[in-house]
């Protein structure tokens, strides 16, 4: 008998006619809104697998799944996965590291430019019939090219960034890891710094980490306060890692110059959401790796890892934390 699977958004024809090979599947036909916890719960019953897309893989999904062996989420981040959980029932958990780098790293730096050069902004102008002879002053931004970035968290994307930044703009850059890479140091001709000194020091702060608990809130009111009052904010890592609040206020008081984001506390982001009423700040509904070869090559390893586990093969991307 071929094991059955659930899948909780539309995936293309290849991904689909891939799991068919090897699964009964079941799919998430909406394409117009996302499969809420509820639902997920009545739709998974006998599946042994789990292709998830977001989904809080929470005690009271598993336990509305008893059958389940294997949950394979189509990203790189896996914070919304009961990690304790899922060990307690045996349940294999993979994800899809690498195959989203260069997307990811393409929107943050769309990000620091639009934010820098005040994209959206000068764009609602023009639409707005604002657009008054000539440029002056209040229309100019400040410079991308040649000036500091300061990664934190260094990893798979945070390089693709850096050699974004580092080769394509000239940027003098810095970052911030629990470990330092000598290699990556080398290779990529970048510093190491104490988080502090990346806060005070550079033009641009990129935040690149996972969300654990010991990223949440990471940066807040203390550490907005040791930026430069010229410095850009980039998130594209969780909105959990960043107090919200303070940074509202930060951005309210022009305690820094603007800042780009991608993700938010709460998602999708509620329309009275004080963020989206700056002008000094550009918003995006967390498209990272939203483009559509990268989400079906996504899709197509998310199927495959998840293949992998239910046919007793090790999948390639095993969640770091669930590996024995
Ligand atoms: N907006 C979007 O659409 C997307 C968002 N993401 C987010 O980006 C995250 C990063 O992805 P990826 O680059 O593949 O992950 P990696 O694991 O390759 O890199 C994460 C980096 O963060 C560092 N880090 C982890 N914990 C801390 C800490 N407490 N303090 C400082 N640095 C820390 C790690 O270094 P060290 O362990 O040495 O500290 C590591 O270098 C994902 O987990 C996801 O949440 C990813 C893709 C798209
Ligand atoms: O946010 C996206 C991811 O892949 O993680």
């Amino acid at each position: 008998m071929r094991p059955k699977v659930y899948i909780s958004s539309k995936v293309s024809d290849e991904v689909k006619a891939y799991l068919d090979q090897y699964c009964e599947c079941e799919m998430w036909q909406n394409p117009e809104r996302a499969i809420t916890g509820q639902e997920l719960a009545e739709q998974i019953g006998d599946a042994e697998g789990l292709i998830a897309a977001g989904n809080a893989i929470s005690e009271r999904l598993l336990s509305a799944a008893p059958k389940l062996r294997a949950v394979s989420n189509i990203s790189v981040g896996y914070n919304h996965n009961d990690l304790d959980a899922m060990k307690k029932r045996g349940i294999i958990g993979t994800h899809t590291p690498y195959v989203l780098d260069d997307t990811v790293a393409d929107l943050t730096l769309a990000l620091m430019l639009a934010a820098a050069r005040r994209v959206t902004e000068l764009h609602n102008l023009v639409r707005g019939g604002g657009w008054q002879r000539g440029v002056g002053e209040q229309l100019f931004g400040l410079d991308v090219h040649h000036a500091k970035l300061g990664i934190i968290g260094m990893g798979r994307i945070g390089e693709k960034i850096a050699k974004r930044a580092k080769f394509g703009f000239d940027m003098e850059v810095s970052y911030y890891n629990r470990s330092r890479k000598p290699d990556t140091e080398e290779r990529l001709g970048v510093n190491y710094l104490p988080l502090n000194d990346v806060l005070e020091q550079s033009d641009f702060i990129v935040l690149m980490t996972p969300l654990t608990a010991e990223t949440k809130h990471m940066i807040g009111e203390e550490q907005f306060n040791r930026m430069k009052r010229s410095a850009i904010f980039i998130n594209v890592s969780r909105g959990e890692t960043v107090d919200e609040a303070a940074l509202i206020e930060t951005l309210r008081s022009k305690r820094i110059y603007a800042a780009g984001l991608d993700v938010y506390e709460k998602e999708p982001v509620s329309p009275d959401n004080p963020l989206l009423q700056l002008d000094n700040v550009v918003t995006l509904p967390h498209i990272g790796s939203a483009t559509k070869k990268t989400r079906d090559d996504m899709a197509m390893l998310a199927a495959r890892n998840l293949v992998d586990a239910l046919y007793g093969r090790e999948p390639q991307y095993v969640i770091p934390e669930l590996k024995n």
